[in-house]
């Protein structure tokens, strides 16, 4: 579904990504998983389109993308959401989840007059896929509430709803658990499972939580120092000595540190 080929960005003198190639297969539920600083959100900066890289590319389904904007990328079928959600803090629930897909009729002046019947189609479809996906995430209740009022991790859920408006080909989740106590974790591990299950969702996900990981997350790539340090199951990864030596040396430093 996406290839990383040989990516390198830097930011001044330190190499943040470094000649990195891997790729994220079709219909799987990838884990990128790394020490802090290892280059995870600089990647998927650049896979989404936020970043450009200086080399390397990057191709979704064989198609070289690289340095496309968020916006062709996301028309594409690739979204992706962020470690603190972006969703509209003084819009109601169902009004972030409508106002997700691209290009509505309803949007241009000339369509309400010309095309009010297309408008209205196109405006209760919407609402009915919205509805639909409030109903998957258990959140017909919170429908006419303003997103400011949400806990952090119900606006995951509805950043996760966002996606689900489009039917997305690939969905790259940051950090989907940070913050998210465990009765909504486990509502958010179950929908991902299940839009991976059922409709074929793929996903790209960067957690810190290895339990988390561990549920949803096959195969797992660790990254570090920018480059891809291992790859393979859980069990396989949990043995590797060079992750264990990632993970402790980062710990021993910081545990050194002043
Ligand atoms: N905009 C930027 N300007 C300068 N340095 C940056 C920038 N973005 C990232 N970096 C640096 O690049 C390196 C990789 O950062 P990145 O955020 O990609 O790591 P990460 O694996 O996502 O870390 P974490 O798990 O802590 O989020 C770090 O050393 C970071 O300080």
């Amino acid at each position: 579904m996406i290839a990383v080929r040989r990516v390198t960005k830097s930011f001044g003198g330190l190499v943040a990504v470094d000649d990195c190639s891997l790729d994220v297969v079709r219909g799987s539920i990838t884990g990128l998983i790394g020490p802090n600083g290892a280059g995870k959100t600089t990647l998927f900066n650049i896979i989404a389109g936020f970043s450009v890289p200086e080399a390397g590319e990057i191709l979704l389904e064989g198609e070289p993308v690289t340095g496309l904007s968020p916006n062709r990328l996301f028309h594409k079928g690739l979204v992706r959401t962020f470690q603190i959600p972006r969703v509209f803090d003084r819009m109601t629930v169902i009004d972030n989840l409508m106002l997700v897909p691209p290009a509505q009729a309803g949007e241009s002046l000339l369509a309400t007059w010309l095309r009010p019947g297309r408008v209205v189609r196109e405006e209760s479809e919407n609402c009915r896929k919205a509805e639909e996906v409030l109903a998957i995430l258990e959140l017909p209740h919170l429908r006419n509430e303003y997103a400011g009022n949400l806990s952090g991790g119900q606006k995951k859920l509805l950043e996760l709803g966002r996606t689900m408006m489009v039917d997305p080909r690939v969905a790259l989740l940051d950090e989907p658990g940070a913050g998210v106590n465990p009765v909504l974790l486990a509502k958010l591990c179950n929908n991902i499972a299940r839009l991976n299950r059922e409709l074929g969702y793929t996903f790209c996900i960067i957690e810190h939580d290895m339990d988390l990981v561990a549920r949803l997350c096959d195969p797992i790539i660790v990254l570090a120092e920018g480059r891809v340090l291992a790859q393979g199951s859980m069990d396989e990864i949990r043995t590797d000595p060079a992750v264990l030596e990632a993970y402790l040396s980062r710990t021993v430093s910081r545990a050194d540190a002043p």
